[in-house]
Parts: structure tokens; C-alpha cells; sequence
């Protein structure tokens, strides 16, 4: 696992002379990301230097667009799985608002300040800078000037489309794990704190985990999925359904978990959530039992079906 260096002041810069970086966002860490990733190792080993993931602390579109941004992941979880790539290092740089405010020459200088990378790679898209005015054209002036190399790679494609994490969410949205998930290159899940809910799941016969998810991380669509979930380290087959049940007035959870198999009081732990099949919209329900059975239903089918190799 590489070592995550957090620019600050003690942050040593020399670190990047001689560097291949891999730059950008990378939410999700999906296929095309480390596409870019196993470029910069590859040029690494070229001239024999570190290979960099060089990324920002909260993704750029928490400050600007917070309202509609729906991610992949919480951006801890982003930094650890960059750190599994199998790069040497990575970088997180503070994106402040004075950060952000900088024109692409700005940019450059406080990411690298007078150190050299050998190599830096990105998407032919890649954009910085104040209003994102910054491109690879204004990289390569900048690089042809120190001597260092830009590499803008086409974008990795699937089903002659862009990965892209946009793409990826876009999918969730829409209930579509299995797609989601053959652009990620590893599975889709999400992390939340079990929270009372009204305690009415038990006397259906079905016991629920409910889980406020903060509205970035909504970013599964509504309807009800076979999932995994992980408790105290070990993984159930699980039932879940996404967004505030609407046969209740009074619901107010996003995320509800009927874990199978399991019993246990849970409130307060962190349980980690992995949809891998949508199974039906949310419905609102005439009678309790109508709702009961259809998502007994749901249960069995979960227990009949759901198998590893389909995660
Ligand atoms: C697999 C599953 C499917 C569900 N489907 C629906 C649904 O279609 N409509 C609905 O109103 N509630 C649905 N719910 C939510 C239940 O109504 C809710 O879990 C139950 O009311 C218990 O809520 P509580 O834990 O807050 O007491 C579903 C829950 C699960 C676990
Ligand atoms: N499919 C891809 N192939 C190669 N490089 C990519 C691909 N997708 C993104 N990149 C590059 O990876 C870096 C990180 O990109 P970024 O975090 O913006 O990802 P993204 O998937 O394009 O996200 P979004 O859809 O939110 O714009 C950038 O240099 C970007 O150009």
C-alpha cells in the first residue's frame, strides 16, 4: 500500500522531481483511472523514478456544485483505494478556495513549486485552474519549458463510450449495478452509521439496518437491490431498498438493510453496503400485508439467488 503524503507545510516537494504523475480527481477509481495510473508506472520504471498519484483532498465539485454532485466515493475511501494501485506514492493536494481561485500557471506553481516531474499523465479532457480555464495546451507550455513530458492519453474506452465516473453514477442512478460495476473494476459500495428507525420492521418479521446516507452519497438510484453487506468484518447476503419508504408518511431513512441471517443490535456501527441487482421500484403499498409479502418475496429471492461471483 503506498504511502499518502498530504501537502502541507512540511510537505517535502522534491518528492515530485523526477516523478510520473498520474493527475486528476479520481472518484471511484475506476478503469479508465487506472488506465491513466498503470501509464505513470509504466514511464516510472522508464527512468526509474516514483510514480505518483496526484490528487485534491475533497473532490473540486464539493466546493462548486455540492448541491448536485453525487459520488462514488466518500473521499477517504478515494485516497485509500488510490493508495492500493500499486503506486509509489500519493500526493493530496488542499483544494482551498485560494487553490482553486488560481490561474493554470498559479496552479502549476503551488502543486509543484520548482520541482520537475518526468512525466505528467492525464486525459486529453483534463482541465485546472480558476473556471477549469486551464488544458493540456497550456501543460505542454508549461512542461516545454522544465523539460518534463505530458502525456494525454485518449480516454479509455467501454461500449465505444468514455469511462468516465459521470457515466458511472449516471448508471446507479438509474439501478444499473452490473454495468456500473464492469466500468469500475471493482465493486459499488457505501458506508453509513445504522440510525433507529421506527422500530416496525421487527413486527413485520423483517428487521431493518437503517442508514442516513449524506445526500452526496445517494447516488443509487431508488427501488429495491440484492446487496452484500459487511458487519463487524464478516459479509451477509442482505435486501435493501433505496429512498424513504412512501407508504409511510413518517419514514425518513434513504437506505434501509434487511440482513439475512443475522441478528444483533447494531445501532451505531458503521455496516458497509454493496448492490449488486436491482430488483423493483419502490412501491406505496395499500395494507401492511401486501407490503410484507412482496418484500418477503424479495427476501427468498436474495437467499435463492444471490451467489458471489455475481458481486
Ligand atoms: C427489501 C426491502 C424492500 C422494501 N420495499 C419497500 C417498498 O416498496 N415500499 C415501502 O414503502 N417500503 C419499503 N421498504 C421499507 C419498509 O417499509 C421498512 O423497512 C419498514 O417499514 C420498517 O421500517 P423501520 O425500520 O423504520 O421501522 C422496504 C424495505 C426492505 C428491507
Ligand atoms: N476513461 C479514461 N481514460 C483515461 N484517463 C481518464 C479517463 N477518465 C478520466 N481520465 C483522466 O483521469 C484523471 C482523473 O479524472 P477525473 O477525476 O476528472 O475523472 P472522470 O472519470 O473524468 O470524472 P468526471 O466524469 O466526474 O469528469 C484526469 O486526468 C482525467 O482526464
Amino acid at each position: 500500500m503506498a504511502k499518502v503524503f498530504n501537502v502541507d507545510s512540511s510537505f517535502d516537494y522534491g518528492m515530485l522531481a523526477g516523478a510520473s504523475c498520474a493527475f486528476g480527481v479520481f472518484d471511484g477509481v475506476h478503469k479508465g483511472h487506472c488506465f491513466l495510473i498503470n501509464q505513470a508506472k509504466q514511464t516510472a520504471a522508464e527512468n526509474g523514478g516514483i510514480s505518483v498519484a496526484l490528487t485534491f483532498d475533497i473532490d473540486p465539485d464539493e466546493r462548486f456544485h455540492a448541491d448536485r454532485l453525487k459520488k462514488l466515493m466518500t473521499n477517504e475511501r478515494r485516497i485509500a483505494a488510490l493508495s492500493q494501485t500499486g503506486v509509489d506514492a500519493v500526493v493530496v493536494l488542499p483544494f482551498t478556495p485560494e487553490f482553486s481561485a488560481q490561474s493554470p500557471e498559479g496552479f502549476l506553481k503551488t502543486t509543484f513549486a520548482d520541482s520537475v516531474p518526468y512525466a505528467l499523465h492525464v486525459g486529453c479532457d483534463f482541465h485546472f485552474g480558476a473556471r477549469a480555464a486551464g488544458g493540456v495546451g497550456d501543460l505542454r507550455a508549461w512542461a516545454d519549458k522544465r523539460g518534463a513530458k505530458i502525456c494525454a492519453h485518449d480516454l479509455k474506452s467501454a461500449d465505444g463510450k468514455p469511462i468516465t465516473a459521470t457515466r458511472i453514477r449516471l448508471l446507479l442512478a438509474d439501478g444499473k449495478c452490473e454495468e456500473a460495476l464492469a466500468l469500475l473494476g471493482h465493486p459499488y459500495s457505501f458506508e453509513g452509521t445504522v440510525t433507529k428507525g421506527r422500530g416496525e420492521g421487527t413486527d413485520m418479521g423483517f428487521s431493518t439496518a437503517n442508514i442516513e446516507l449524506p445526500g452526496m452519497m445517494q447516488t443509487l438510484g431508488e427501488g429495491v437491490y440484492a446487496a452484500w453487506a459487511t458487519v463487524d468484518g464478516v459479509r451477509y447476503k442482505a435486501a435493501m431498498s433505496m429512498g424513504v419508504a412512501p407508504t409511510f408518511a413518517d419514514a425518513t431513512a434513504t437506505c434501509e438493510v434487511h440482513i439475512l441471517d443475522f441478528s444483533g443490535e447494531i445501532y451505531g456501527d458503521v455496516i458497509e453496503v454493496e448492490p449488486v441487482h436491482f430488483l423493483r421500484p419502490m412501491m406505496k403499498f395499500d395494507s401492511l400485508d401486501a407490503l410484507i409479502a412482496t418484500v418477503m418475496d424479495n427476501i427468498s429471492w436474495v437467499r435463492e439467488n444471490l451467489r458471489e461471483e455475481t458481486c
